[in-house]
């Protein structure tokens, strides 16, 4: 099973700065820590959208994106943006690697082709497809528990602990999971895992399949994409597959709340049904337009450096 698939989806997903990368590669160092750097800048400026999408879907104090901005802001300053940020920057690297590798390893047990041999032979879309759903389906139970925690402190509104003002419940993203597990013990969490894993099994296949799609439409057959349409490839696949996404999105983020004061859904269908019930259909397009904002230049970075760095390695 070739792992430069795993690899590339690791390096390519943003890495704590810092990491070094072994400098026998190819590609001078120089070159590792600009993709490794935009990678994680690439996380780091999508995460401040991911705070806002995430309190609009589970809290109904905000009137919009504006409203949770300038509440978020005033309140707790720049830095409420940024909480739970750690531990998917640490984490992502681990789903991207997932990801990435298990679906350049599913196409080639689908099609018997490499990552370059497919520039020549590219698979079906149903098996891009195929090999997607599958990377998005294990991918999900890595990110599960990160996502939780994710969640769990970007829902946290009080401001940076002041003199005498009520310390927030989680102290930070350890904090949070040794709580999660104390009280809610492990199972506790993989709270909303299963929203998470019926958002995001379809929704890669379909991240994939546009990724592809839109590479072929602007590439010479035979030809591998240029910088340009791997970017803008990269970035609509990213809103494609978030558009699709966003009404489990938001069960997965109410789910992952749920039973931090007291149990209000039986399950996931039980939070669908009473969503709809109290606040209509539209509940489920809560974030859409700020998840597609976001997906953009998250994702063309991700398949940028993803690309660049199989392709380094020839
Ligand atoms: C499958 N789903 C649409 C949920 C995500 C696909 C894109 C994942 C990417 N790391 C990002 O954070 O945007």
């Amino acid at each position: 099973m070739p792992v430069e698939e795993f690899v590339a989806g690791w390096i390519s997903a943003p890495l704590p700065s810092g990491q070094t990368v072994p400098s026998d590669w190819r590609e001078g160092p120089h070159s590792w820590h600009l993709l490794v750097a935009t990678g994680a800048l690439g996380l780091a400026l999508g995460h401040p959208f991911d705070t806002v999408k995430v309190r609009l879907q589970t809290q109904s104090t905000y009137r919009g994106i504006v409203d949770c901005i300038v509440k978020t802001y005033r309140h707790e300053s720049i830095l409420g943006f940024f909480k739970g940020m750690s531990f998917p920057l640490a984490s992502i690297a681990v789903v991207n690697s997932v990801l990435f590798g298990v679906y350049s390893n599913a196409l080639l047990v689908l099609t018997a082709t490499s990552h370059q041999e497919r520039r020549v032979q590219p698979p079906s879309y149903t098996h891009v497809f195929i090999a997607g759903c599958t990377g998005g389906f294990l991918q999900a139970y890595c990110l599960a528990p990160c996502d939780l925690i994710k969640v769990r402190l970007q829902n946290q509104t009080e401001p940076r602990a002041q003199p005498g003002s009520r310390p927030p419940r989680y102290q930070g993203p350890v904090h949070c999971a040794a709580s999660i597990f104390r009280e809610e013990g492990p199972r506790g969490l993989f709270r909303g895992a299963w929203a998470l894993t019926l958002r995001d099994t379809p929704t890669v296949g379909i991240y994939f399949v546009t990724y592809e799609w839109l590479c072929r439409q602007f590439t010479p057959d035979g030809r591998t994409p240029s910088s340009a349409t791997v970017l803008v490839a990269g970035g609509f696949a990213g809103i494609a597959s978030w558009v699709v996404a966003t009404p489990l999105d938001v069960i997965k983020s109410r789910m992952q709340m749920d039973g931090l004061k007291r149990s209000e859904y039986r399950g996931l269908l039980d939070c669908m049904v009473t969503s709809a019930r109290r606040e209509g259909l539209g509940v489920f397009f809560r974030g859409l337009t700020i998840n597609s904002a976001r997906a953009f230049p998250v994702n063309a970075v991700t398949f940028l450096s993803y690309e660049y760095l199989l392709r380094s390695w020839g």
